[in-house]
């Protein structure tokens, strides 16, 4: 079994439990869930060079990455290094993260955040909601058409921004729907773990010009951003990079101030 395969596996389990033990009435109780939130996708409109900066402790590629520094102080920190927003692994299994992650920085900011999370059930957009996102990802190579326009339409009705990750043509063609904001070209296969810009690259034609593009993984320049600018991208997604020093706050800054 691939990793894809074997994520979407143990979330299937994973989330038939809670969806008994918490069901979607008590999501709604938070009070999280009556905030307003903030768009993502104008936030990278808008920048000049629109950075989603993430927080990622460990890998099924890499194992650990950092697993020494704060949930809160990351996301303080890339807050005032100036970022457009941040993603919060949010899978446990495989990532090492929670929802708590995901709660923690959405209390100690008020950029734009993602729930980064492997979504096959309704039941975790409600829990993205709950727990503070102002944006879901859905990934095409584990989704079908239907559920993508589904599960796009039933983000929106909650006010979150959908990314939309592909990686090759196929994914980008069966995914085109109105309620897609951003479309993410994964340069990393999660199939094979290999990276090539050349995807973001080649993939960014077919992408029609309503939707933001966002190039992600794999990216650790500045060289890399203007490469990938000319190819029309406004949006780029960096987690390895800045998590694997110390200080991803202060790592973040100083790539802002070589923008
Ligand atoms: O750490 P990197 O190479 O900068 O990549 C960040 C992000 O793109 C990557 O973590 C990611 C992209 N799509 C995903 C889907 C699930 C989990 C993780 C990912």
């Amino acid at each position: 079994m691939n990793i894809l395969d074997q994520i979407t596996a143990q979330k299937t389990k994973e989330v038939s439990a809670k969806k008994e033990a918490f069901p979607i009435k008590s999501l709604e109780l938070s009070t999280l869930f009556e905030r307003e939130t903030v768009s993502l996708a104008t936030a990278l409109r808008t920048a000049p060079i629109g950075i989603i900066a993430e927080h990622k402790r460990r890998s099924p590629s890499k194992s650990v990455i950092n697993d020494k520094v704060l949930v809160q102080d990351v996301a303080v920190g890339y807050e005032k290094a100036g970022v457009s927003g941040m993603s919060v692994l949010t899978d446990t299994p495989f990532f090492g993260g929670s929802l708590d992650d995901l709660l923690v920085a959405r209390k100690a900011t008020s950029f734009p955040i993602l729930r980064k999370e492997f979504i096959i059930d309704p039941y975790q957009i409600y829990e993205a909601k709950a727990y503070g996102a102002d944006a879901i990802l859905l990934i095409a190579a584990i989704l079908d058409a239907h559920e993508i326009k589904l599960f796009s339409s039933i983000a929106k009705n909650l006010q979150l921004d959908v990314l939309l990750e592909v990686h090759n043509q196929e994914e980008l063609e069966k995914s085109l729907f109105p309620t897609i904001d951003m479309i993410g070209v994964n340069n990393r296969n999660l199939k094979t773990f290999e990276v090539s810009l050349e995807t973001s690259k080649s993939l960014s034609k077919l992408i029609p010009s309503e939707f933001v593009k966002v190039s992600e993984s794999g990216i650790s320049s500045i060289e890399n951003i203007k490469a990938l600018k000319e190819y029309g991208f406004q949006g780029f997604l960096i987690g390895e990079n800045f998590m694997k020093t110390e200080n991803p706050g202060a790592s973040a800054l100083q790539f802002m101030k070589q923008l």
